[in-house]
């Protein structure tokens, strides 16, 4: 029964996707806002211990000592020190959980969709930037913003109940100065959003142009067009440079703004209080306003601009998580348009290894198909040669095998057997670091050094080789760098043999190989293959390869023209 392709999922809209990413760390939010709070009574207490201090020892000295109101006051400034401190770090410990878990997420989702569609959600230059420091981007919103934001409310309404209770105009003129705050604050945030997400696209540019040069750096000397690449990664970088620093001055401008009216704010009560308490203003209960509650308002009064400051500092840190967001949202979407996740078929225990009823594969939905109509069945232990022009769909047949791509259309059934495989392909992909850590990733952690030795051996690269002079600690850099071409397929082969799986998939492996070296390396590949039982599916554009299979298939244009046993 064909599978049509179903619509592609729209990804969340940042706010949604920063949500989600909070929703199962929740808890340290309300920690942080309990603990802001509970920060904001100890120093309501501070600031009413010390104004009654002053007042009682200068208008009733001799009545109490000034011991309970110090150790009050103390106790209290000590309760807040510990209260903030916990306020911060479970600000930190929710940014770290949710950067944790979104990175988890990210390499699930690469490790998902497989090689063939990575490439379509971005380079892997800008997915580097986006593993890193656009979730790094997410820290500040988390740590600092949203505790922020809900104490930028909580605090204020609580201190100012307290101003009121004491002096309803001194309570009124904090009430009328805070709204002015978050109006400019809009204004300014409004801009540095845009900002932000034009930095973020710009960083992952530099990102990807420098991977892309380094990469070619070979091609670039030999074309002599060092001077001009270097050029180009000077005038990126230099461009990248500006943006940051107008975002510095978006950020320095809203900390000014939101310095500038609390600093009026709090200019306004203390003159307020001072007058009153000179006796020059007669109206309301400013004529009969005391030292207490006087000193205990203007002490309050900066504190009921905190919040809203801290809240201003980490405003561009929501700009910068929501510009983060809307670049990682799109990388978790679960599937897009034509690769629906592979019909769920019982994998049958007896029968053909593979079997293609019909598969359809479309890399552009509006574009023709790279394969259709491909029915197919495989049994264990055959090997198959996978010939046709270029372009025909032989990789992406292997590729269907593997379950790199999905079918948009037909089935694709695998036995348990063939759920692991081993991929041989043009080039090995070798990764930074030494030669047994690159064999442990097909062999597992607990593979002993003899095991690997005897797995090199096979695939004709003995460990005590003159190339290889620390034998297993030989260090391999990225893309194979310090081994020849024919010892990194050499060492594909090793992983494939270590791998103990029972199907491989090779695309061309000697293709790029010299007549000699690439004689040797089919020949130790057929050989174990056919020893252990191994089914093959080998793509390749030589007839003579293809002629020491078992069976060749032919395609052309995406369809199966011939299936003939040799
Ligand atoms: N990742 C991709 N995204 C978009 N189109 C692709 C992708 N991979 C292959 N194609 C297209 O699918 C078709 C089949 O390509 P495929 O690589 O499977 O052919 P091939 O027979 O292996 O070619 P070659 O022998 O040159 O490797 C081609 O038209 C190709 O342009």
């Amino acid at each position: 029964m064909p599978t049509e392709s179903p619509p592609s999922p729209t990804p969340p809209t940042p706010r949604d996707f920063l949500r989600g990413l909070l929703r199962p760390h929740r808890r340290w939010l309300h920690l942080a806002w309990l603990a802001g709070l509970g920060a904001a009574a100890a120093t309501v207490a501070f600031a009413g211990s010390i104004a009654w201090l002053v007042h009682q020892s200068l208008f009733a000295p001799g009545q109490t000592g000034p011991w309970p109101w110090l150790g009050l006051a103390l106790a209290a400034a000590v309760l807040r020190y510990g209260l903030q401190t916990l306020r911060d770090w479970s600000g930190q410990r929710l940014a770290f959980a949710v950067r944790g878990e979104l990175r988890a997420r990210l390499a699930g989702t690469a490790a998902r969709i497989g090689p063939v569609h990575l490439g379509q959600r971005g380079h892997s230059g800008a997915w580097a930037s986006r593993y890193q420091e656009q979730v790094d981007a997410l820290g500040g919103y988390f740590a600092r913003y949203l505790p922020a934001l809900g104490l930028a409310f909580a605090v204020p309404l609580l201190l100012l109940a307290t101003a009121f209770a004491l002096d309803w105009i001194a309570g009124l003129l904090l009430l009328l100065s805070a709204p002015l705050i978050p109006v400019f604050m809009a204004l300014i945030g409004m801009g540095s959003q845009q900002i932000h997400e034009e930095q973020q696209e710009r960083q992952n540019r530099l990102a990807g142009h420098f991977l892309d040069r380094i990469r070619n750096l070979d091609l670039l000397r030999r074309s002599l067009a060092l001077d001009v690449a270097r050029a180009e990664v000077a005038t990126a970088a230099h461009g990248y440079r500006r943006l940051s620093m107008r975002v510095l001055r978006v950020a320095f401008l809203s900390s000014a703004v939101m310095e500038f009216f609390s600093a009026i704010a709090i200019g306004l009560v203390a003159i307020y209080v001072g007058f009153a308490l000179l006796g020059f203003l007669e109206f309301g209960p400013a004529g009969k306003l005391a030292l207490f509650p006087g000193l205990f308002v203007l002490l309050l009064a900066p504190e009921y601009f905190q919040p809203l400051r801290q809240f201003a500092q980490s405003y561009h840190d929501r700009a910068g998580a929501v510009a983060a967001a809307s670049a990682l949202a799109p990388l978790l979407q679960p599937a897009t348009r034509g690769q629906p996740p592979a019909p769920s078929l019982p994998a049958p225990t007896t029968g053909p290894l593979l079997r293609l009823e019909g598969a359809r594969v479309r890399y552009d939905p509006k574009g023709p198909p790279a394969l259709q109509g491909v029915h197919l069945e495989i049994a264990a232990g055959e090997r198959v040669g996978l010939v046709g022009p270029s372009g025909s769909g032989k990789s992406t047949l292997l590729a269907l095998c593997a379950g790199f791509v999905a079918a948009d259309s037909g089935t694709v059934t695998r036995a348990p057997a063939a759920a692991r495989f081993a991929w041989i392909g043009q080039r090995a992909h070798l990764f930074h670091g030494s030669l047994r850590e690159n064999l442990h990733l097909a062999a597992g952690p607990d593979a002993t050094d003899a095991e690997l030795a005897t797995a090199l051996q096979a695939a004709g690269l003995p460990v005590h080789d003159p190339t290889l002079p620390l034998g297993l600690d030989t260090p391999i850099g990225e893309a194979s760098r310090g081994i020849s071409g024919g010892q990194a397929q050499r060492v594909a082969l090793a992983r494939a043999l270590l791998s103990g799986s029972r199907l491989w998939l090779l695309d061309e492996p000697t293709s790029a190989l010299d007549r000699e070296t690439a004689e040797d390396l089919l020949a130790r590949l057929l050989r174990h293959a056919s020893e252990r039982g191994i089914t093959l599916l080998l793509a390749t554009h030589q007839i003579e390869i293809a002629r020491r299979m078992t069976r060749i298939l032919r395609l052309e244009a995406g369809q199966l023209c011939e299936d003939r046993r040799v």
